[in-house]
């Protein structure tokens, strides 16, 4: 069922949570028992969730596509009836997400003004595993008669094969190569001019497969090859990003902050004494970059920025740490907080959860959700940059391209608003139109001291995991 705004009469949804069979100790456990190619999925290290089928769908448009979808799903709790014998973050009613990068779609007039810019997909099986324990969520629609029962839903899915993508041809995306070093170079003289301080500008590469991209063949190369990334897959929307926007559990706020990076040396051949001295020397170098400081600076500081409101306490650590990924180094920032519940934060309205709109006292505040978060913090500096306003308005004018999805909040929300959202960062869009069409994505923060022919070798290297993820073997 798919509802466009904020339902009249919302569909009462029935949730039943238990304990599942231990899944195999293996980093695609999860991501290996998805039947379709629809996929749903939030996995790091081998823990997370995965959902498929499709209860309920809400799309949401524009500046209001968070609040949208928030108010959509609050509705849908109040009258839901939860039965959850696993009591952890990610049991209970779930729904998972995706929002675009920007308020409105360069061009405008030459997009399909029906495509929507926020969606909150809530499955109607969802399997879990956290440190051990492993559960299966089922989700029914009161009054779908043509449902299967609950203790048959899960398997009732037909397993559909996993097919690899066969060669994959990349051409040039919106903006060539070449093209995109003279937009970065603009970002730097504008940068140069004072107009703003940083900006981050991202391209495109477009690729076509010998056969339909099933997301599942990418979850399963990423979930391994990039374990420390949160992989995801929403709506066609699929990567592994090493970048967490905002996670929210009881109370507790984390946010690891990314921005400047330095690629990875190769060296197959080299002794792994000469691969550990030459990644030691790499990530000195990043530690030690003025210009890897400073962008990372901004994107730090717009996150303790956009949490304070919501917060009693927070630890912003002053100085970043190096973060190893396989194609990459970046500096990195977890910052932690703590939520503000006296109600004196922007919080909300209503209570969160199934039955709350009748057991709340009226006008007790609740925190705010994990969801309402992320949209605080977007667009944060690691992706758009500083000051925000004027850095989006650059973006607009001479990036050339539209971001869809890309560099938008992905993740979960569950019943009580808890959840994670990352940065949609190492990424792909399958096409709805033709699944053997593919756009990948890489960005780049560009301050003052940039050049953009380093850019274009960063772009490259961000682009590794998703052309991986597209190969076999
Ligand atoms: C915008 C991207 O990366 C961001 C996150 C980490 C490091 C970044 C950088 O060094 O430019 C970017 O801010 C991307 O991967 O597309």
């Amino acid at each position: 069922m798919t509802v466009t705004a904020p339902p009249l009469a919302p569909p009462r949804l029935v949730v039943r949570t238990s304990r599942a069979d231990d899944l195999p100790d293996d980093l695609t456990a999860l991501v290996d028992i998805l039947p379709d190619a629809r996929p749903l999925a939030w996995v790091r290290h081998g823990d997370g969730v995965v959902g498929w089928g499709e209860a309920l769908r809400f799309e949401t448009f524009g500046p209001g596509r968070f609040a949208d979808a928030e108010h959509a799903w609050h509705q849908v709790l109040v009258g839901a009836s939860v039965h959850d014998d696993v009591r952890l973050p990610g049991t209970g009613p779930i729904a998972f997400g995706s929002f675009a990068f920007d308020d409105v779609v360069p061009g405008d007039e030459t997009e399909d003004p029906t495509r929507a810019s926020g969606a909150l997909l809530v499955p109607r099986v969802v399997v879990g595993r956290r440190d051990g324990v492993c559960w299966t969520t089922t989700i029914e629609l009161v009054g779908d008669r043509a449902a299967p029962a609950p203790e048959v839903l899960p398997d009732a899915y037909p397993r559909t094969p996993v097919a690899a993508p066969g060669r994959v041809d990349y051409t040039e995306g919106s903006v060539s190569p070449e093209d995109w070093k003279a937009v970065v170079a603009e970002g730097v003289s504008r940068i140069r001019t004072r107009e703003l301080d940083k900006v981050v500008l991202a391209r495109d590469v477009a690729a076509t497969a010998e056969n339909p991209v099933d997301p599942r063949h990418l979850l399963r190369r990423l979930a391994r090859a990039y374990e420390a990334c949160w992989t995801f897959s929403v709506d066609g929307l699929v990567g592994a990003t090493p970048e967490l926007l905002v996670r929210s559990e009881r109370g507790h706020v984390t946010s690891r902050v990314l921005a400047g990076t330095i690629p990875r040396v190769e060296g197959p051949e080299q002794e792994s004494r000469d691969a550990e001295e030459a990644d030691r020397l790499t990530a000195a170098r990043l530690a030690g970059s003025s210009k890897d400081l400073e962008e990372h600076q901004y994107a730090a500081r717009s996150v303790a920025a956009a949490l304070a409101p919501f917060c009693s306490a927070m630890d912003v650590p002053e100085t970043p740490f190096v973060l190893h990924l396989p194609n990459v180094m970046h500096l990195a920032t977890d910052v932690t907080a703590v939520l503000d519940l006296s109600g004196g934060s922007r919080g909300g309205h209503e209570p969160w959860g199934p039955g709350a709109g009748s057991a709340s006292e009226p006008g007790a505040p609740r925190p705010p959700s994990s969801l309402s978060l992320a949209a605080a913090l977007h667009p944060s500096a690691a992706v758009c940059g500083t000051p925000t306003v004027a850095a989006r308005s650059l973006i607009r004018e001479i990036e050339g391209m539209d971001r869809a999805r890309y560099a938008g909040p992905v993740g979960w929300v569950g019943a009580d608003g808890d959840g994670e959202w990352g940065i949609a960062l190492r990424s792909a869009e399958i096409s709805d139109r033709n699944p053997r069409h593919v756009r990948l994505f890489a960005g780049c923060g560009i301050v003052a001291a940039s050049d953009p022919v380093a850019e274009l070798a960063e772009s490259e290297a961000k682009l590794e995991p998703m052309r991986y993820a597209l190969g076999e073997g």
